[in-house]
């Protein structure tokens, strides 16, 4: 499985700030990985992400995206195969009925007519959301939004998808119905998924998770090897795991616990465990 991203040295400087938004941020992506970046306010995930897809231009590093290193020349080719859905849904739509505004990126790029037709149809299809085809956009509901935001975007046929902070603004239900139409996209359409989040359950179902910590890599590594710091995690603003808390209350009482990250279901397998042999 080859990489569709590749970020070497990258570091950025907004124009008027005095400190560095990323410093040295290096790592890649392969091909059909889900990758969680998750840090405290401020550590730099959504400027990460805009040079993902050249909304800012690296100050220096180098950015490979899908085999293209961007540059003004990639730029546009770099846009068209990364796809980013904000967290505010209502800043997204551009259109009066939910088919103009998944087709207004396709507009854009010139794609003729029976062709958009053809792609919007599909694209809503694939999110569910066929039936709201001619209504307004702001009389849905915030999971809803979202899902015709991300039908906009793979109706554009991109190779990486990036959540960046997507589901923040909707309730559970809303996250839950998301999530779970980026999961099948992801399958079907073999993307390769980031997801930018607070949500610490959203980060847990990723392959690996980038911890960035004031515009540094902190710590790269599977969902497993984050979370086994545990409350530690506190320090660097994140919020921890369920499980994680519980396994600190009850190490806190004196009970021998695991060193290694337990999610919800292993949790009460040991526990269970514990309880069957005492
Ligand atoms: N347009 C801007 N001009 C100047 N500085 C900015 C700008 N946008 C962000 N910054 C600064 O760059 C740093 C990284 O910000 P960024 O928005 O990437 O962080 P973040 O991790 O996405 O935060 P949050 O979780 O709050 O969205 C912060 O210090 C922020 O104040």
């Amino acid at each position: 499985m080859g990489n569709v991203i590749r970020v070497q040295h990258l570091n950025y400087t907004y124009p008027e700030a005095k400190h560095q938004a990323l410093t040295d941020v290096s790592f890649d992506v392969a091909k059909g990985e889900w990758l969680a970046i998750i840090g405290h306010n401020g550590s730099g995930k959504s400027t990460l992400a805009k040079n993902l897809n050249g909304l800012l231009a690296p100050e220096s590093g180098t950015v490979e995206v899908a085999g293209m290193t961007l540059s003004e020349e990639t730029v546009w080719d770099i846009r068209a195969k990364v796809g980013i859905v904000f967290q505010n849904p209502d800043n997204q739509f551009v259109g009066a009925t939910v088919a103009d505004d998944v087709a207004f990126g396709l507009e854009n790029r010139g794609v003729p007519r029976d062709e958009m037709v053809k792609r919007v149809d599909e694209s809503l299809e694939r999110v569910g959301m066929t039936a709201f085809a001619d209504r307004e956009p702001a009389r849905l509901s915030g999971g809803q939004k979202q899902r015709v935001a991300i039908a906009g975007i793979i109706a554009q046929r991109p190779e990486i998808i990036i959540l960046d902070e997507s589901t923040s603004m909707l309730d559970p239900a809303g996250r839950q119905e998301v999530l779970g139409v980026i999961r099948e996209l992801k399958d079907e359409l073999n993307l390769t998924v980031l997801s930018i989040t607070h949500d610490i359950d959203e980060a847990a179902v990723a392959h690996r998770i980038i911890l960035l910590n004031d515009g540094k890599i902190n710590e790269i590594g599977t969902p497993s090897d984050i979370f086994a710091h545990g409350t530690d995690l506190l320090r660097l603003g994140l919020d921890v795991p369920y499980s994680e808390k519980l396994k600190d209350a009850l190490i806190q009482r004196g009970v021998a616990m695991p060193k290694a990250y337990l999610d919800n279901e292993r949790l009460v397998d040991y526990l269970w465990t514990l309880h069957s042999t005492m």
